[in-house]
């Protein structure tokens, strides 16, 4: 459906998209993350042909889309701010696409009727943008996008105006609307929450780079380096030697997948493989901070050497600040990251 091939784009000296490729299939819902500045919405303006790529070409449907302009590549937008037209109402916003294309009144109305069915908005056509909540906005102006029946429809930070739960909810309901109309989605975030919620396939981006791609549960459970690992949100991360089915760190040996690469590297521990256990059995630590998380609780470790360590651990079994323990780590939950690009 999408291929981007060597796609650059150059600020002055500077790529913003650096030789990007990426497939996204039909039907399938890719979710682009970073950081601030790594190159998200420039991606998604080189689709839409809003941006002109400096070099690399930019394919839809096996066609190449250099020359062709937005209007023209059957793409639907929906930015952050979703921007809707305050002087009309709610069925005069959903219908601004069919209009532009021309489509008969009756027509236009019976698709705006069962577009508000579908984003949940069932009967509000006369209804003033103005007077909608946040939550009502978002839903207008994705049934606008979705109005024209775009190949492909792509979501600049869709929720992100929303409170948290308004999105977690909206995130849910997204994904089983685009399961149900089969839409090809390019959306663009930076909460790793919501990306892992709606995508089928996650692309991390890094200074205009792809850091990793994959499913969720992929890059989740093998972030490819230290600074996808980190801006998963995982801090556990300390310089190792791999010497077998051990790991060298300055907090002490750790076990590592069998057949992991070895030599010099980091290793990743998530919070929940980290067990504190009586003092004598492993390595010695003060606990300097505790964190409620709901079902468990985050507690900071401090060694005598090294990086602190997050453990999570269950409600009741979590030690007290200033309480000597030690803690010992479980092979499932060490990963080792193979590119060692260091941070940030
Ligand atoms: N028209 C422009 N002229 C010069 N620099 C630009 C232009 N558009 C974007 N940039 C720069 O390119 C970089 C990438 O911008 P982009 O908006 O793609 O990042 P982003 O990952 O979407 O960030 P955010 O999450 O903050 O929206 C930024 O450093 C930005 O300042």
């Amino acid at each position: 459906m999408l291929r981007l091939e060597g796609v650059t784009v150059r600020f002055g000296e500077r790529a913003v998209l650096d030789a990007v490729d990426l497939d996204v299939a039909d039907h399938e819902t890719v979710c682009v993350l970073g950081p601030s500045g790594s190159g998200k919405s420039t991606l998604l303006r080189v689709v839409a042909g809003l941006q002109p790529a400096d070099a690399g070409r930019v394919l839809l449907g096996g066609r190449d889309q250099s020359g062709v302009p937005p209007h023209r590549r059957g793409v639907g937008l929906m930015f952050q701010d979703h921007q809707l037209f305050p002087q009309r109402n709610v069925a005069g916003n959903v219908a601004f696409g069919l209009r532009v294309r021309g489509t008969g009144r009756a027509e236009s109305e019976r698709r705006v009727a069962e577009l508000l069915d579908l984003v949940g908005l069932p009967g509000a056509q006369k209804r003033a943008v103005g007077a909608l909540s946040g939550g009502e906005q978002q839903r207008v102006a994705l049934a606008r996008a979705l109005a024209p029946e775009p190949r492909l429809l792509m979501l600049d930070e869709p929720l992100g105006q929303l409170d948290r739960g308004l999105r977690e909810r909206l995130v849910v309901e997204l994904r089983g609307l685009f399961g149900r109309l089969g839409t090809t989605v390019l959306a663009v975030t930076h909460d790793q929450g919501e990306a892992f919620a709606l995508a089928d396939r996650v692309v991390v981006m890094r200074d205009g780079r792809i850091a990793q791609a994959g499913t969720p549960l992929e890059v989740w459970r093998r972030p490819a380096s230290e600074f996808v690992a980190r801006f998963l949100g995982f801090d556990n991360v300390v310089a190792a030697t791999v010497t077998g089915e051990r790991a060298e760190t300055v907090w002490g040996a750790l076990p590592v997948p069998e057949g992991s690469a070895r030599g010099e590297c980091a290793v990743l521990v998530r919070p929940g493989g980290v067990r504190v256990v009586p003092a004598a059995d492993g390595l010695p630590c003060v606990v300097v901070a505790r964190t409620f998380r709901g079902e468990r609780v985050g507690v900071r470790l401090r060694p005598e050497d090294g990086p602190e360590i997050e453990a999570a651990c269950a409600l009741g079994a979590a030690p007290e600040v200033g309480e000597r323990v030690a803690v010992v780590f479980r092979v499932e939950d060490v990963v080792v990251l193979p590119q060692s690009r260091p941070f940030p």
